[in-house]
């Protein structure tokens, strides 16, 4: 791997405190970073290399997967460390860091290949790539590349803007955006079950599929964050990024020699054809939601609107659902639903992808337990792909149908973070995993409707109870096209001897 001087904004904050150097451990751990490796910590705090070296050990106690049980291994990581103070705003901080990192690098003899973390408030992403390019940091003999924290952007003028203005010192392939769901092992994953498999293949398209599920559901409410949160709502925080992402990642059709291009580009054909809804007609397939008091695992919770930070009169968004619908000749047809919330029942992210019925023969009863086969992508918090097929229980006569769950992906025990997978493509210059421009462009064109339906007040906003699945009009949503969600831990209405049965197996998943 090259020699890489890694210039980190917001060093002394809470994301690379839980994230990032925890993620570099682990890949240090593993083999996976430069053997010339040098860390700058920028921050307003006037902290030392040495405390510096101090919270950095701290945070991978309290963060990394592997403990940082061997000291030995701790000590040889942090002393790539260095820190340096500077302000985001104060051009003479940028010359005077632009003479420490050549010092290091002449030091050690390894061109000026840099990487710029941006894990600072979006407020300063402009600023920092300008004072990058005026101070000379950017114009090395090595390469330079921009690793960029979400938010991008509070809306789709914004985000134009904000990307204008970066490409005056970067160019769009040494732009790294961050969406951490892209770097979660099984959305990694999901890329080579398709290639490797002509199986699934052949079943990804409309002929076979009946609807694609896409859920992430939080038990936590707002926490800490009201003040970011209430400005940004569900729709922003997740479904313009991370939910947009997956269905991405799931509409796409992958040739077997997919580059980084190809994957992007692929990603962008999918965005480019996603039906555009007009800010009038957002009420008919967008549901918004605001969670009201109840309970999550048994413990009183209050409502968004009496948390801390938030004003009583709040309209803000917790929860949205959506029906999209791509028109290609892969996809024409088949609903995509996508929902995301806080103070939901569980913590819970997952794809699920329904097969058509079987063609029904005049001897099978759906009573009889046949259930639509699935594919299962479970994101998180359990990881794992599995696909729901009928199978047969042996009897006389030939015993019940009866669904089972195949493990298509035994043996991935010991996943990496979501981090370490990015961390790790963005200093071995792979972008694949990474947001494209071009994808977060169309991901805000197509939101943006819905914002303005939100801010005109359109749309209803609905109270849910904390601790449920969302509002009742989620499920409707679904119901109108004769589906719903899978997995919602609640009975379905069916025959009595199924009834149990399939409680028992939803509760189980
Ligand atoms: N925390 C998280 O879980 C997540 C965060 N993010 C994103 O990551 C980014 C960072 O978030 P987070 O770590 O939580 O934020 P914090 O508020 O914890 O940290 C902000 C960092 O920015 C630095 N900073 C602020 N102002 C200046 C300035 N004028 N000059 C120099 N440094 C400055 C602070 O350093 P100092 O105080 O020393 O000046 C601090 O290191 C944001 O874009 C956020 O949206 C994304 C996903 C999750
Ligand atoms: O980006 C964000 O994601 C988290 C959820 O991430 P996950 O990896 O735990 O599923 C969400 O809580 C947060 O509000 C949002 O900013």
């Amino acid at each position: 791997m090259e020699p890489t001087t890694f210039i980190m904004f917001g060093a002394t904050g809470d994301l690379a405190k839980r994230k990032i150097y925890p993620a570099l451990y682990n890949l240090y751990v593993d083999g996976k970073l430069p053997q010339a490796f040098t860390l700058f910590g920028l921050g307003r705090r006037e902290w030392t290399d040495e405390s510096f070296r101090i919270n950095v050990e701290q945070s991978l106690h309290q963060f990394s997967r592997r403990g940082a049980k061997d000291a030995e291994s701790v000590k040889a990581f942090v002393r790539a460390f260095r820190y340096s103070v500077l302000d985001i705003g104060r051009e003479d901080d940028y010359r005077k860091l632009l003479k420490l990192v050549e010092g290091r690098e002449n030091e050690l003899s390894i061109p000026s290949n840099r990487l710029f973390y941006l894990s600072v408030g979006p407020e300063y992403f402009e600023t920092i790539a300008a004072n990058i390019q005026a101070s000379g940091l950017g114009s090395a003999n090595g390469w330079k590349r921009l690793v960029i924290e979400k938010p991008f952007g509070h809306d789709l003028r914004s985000a134009r803007d904000l990307n204008r203005k970066l490409s005056q010192a970067f160019a769009e392939e040494e732009i790294y955006r961050i969406d951490h769901y892209l770097g979660k092992p099984v959305v990694q994953r999901m890329e080579s079950l398709q290639q490797t498999n002509p199986v699934m293949q052949a079943l990804w398209t409309n002929r076979y599929i009946s609807n694609v599920q896409i859920t992430a559901l939080e038990s936590v409410g707002v926490e800490e964050r009201a003040g970011y949160y209430d400005h940004v709502g569900a729709v922003r925080d997740m479904f313009q990024n991370h939910m947009l992402q997956l269905l991405m990642m799931t509409a796409i059709h992958l040739p077997h020699d997919s580059s980084s291009e190809k994957v992007r580009f692929k990603k962008k054909k999918v965005m480019e054809s996603l039906e555009l809804v007009q800010k009038e007609d957002v009420g008919a397939s967008v549901i918004r939601g605001q969670y009201s008091e109840g309970s999550i695992q048994g413990k009183p919770v209050v409502g968004y609107a009496s948390e801390p930070g938030i004003a009583p009169s709040s309209m803000n968004d917790t929860f949205i659902a959506a029906r999209l619908l791509i028109d290609n000749n892969d996809w024409r047809g088949v609903p995509f639903y996508i929902r995301t919330g806080k103070r939901m029942k569980e913590k819970s992210t997952k794809i699920v992808v329904e097969f058509k019925e079987p063609v029904k023969q005049p001897w099978m009863k759906i009573e009889e337990g046949i259930e639509p086969n699935l594919l299962v992508i479970e994101i998180g918090p359990e990881e794992s792909i599995t696909l729901q097929i009928n199978t047969k229980e042996p009897g006389p006569n030939g015993g019940r149908f009866k669904p089972i769950r195949i493990d298509l992906q035994a043996g991935q025990a010991d996943s990496p973070e979501a981090y370490e997978n990015l961390i790790g493509d963005a200093l071995n210059g792979d972008s694949t995993f990474f947001a494209h421009w071009d994808e977060v462009e169309l991901s805000w064109q197509w939101v943006q409707p819905i914002l303005d339906a939100f801010e005109e007040n359109l749309v209803p906003l609905l109270p849910y109870e904390a601790g449920t699945y969302g509002p009742a009009a989620s499920d409707a949503l679904l119901a109108k096209d004769g589906n719903h969600w899978w997995f919602d831990a609640k009975p379905e209405p069916k025959s009595e001897v199924n009834e149990g049965e399939r409680y028992a197996y939803n509760a189980n998943h």
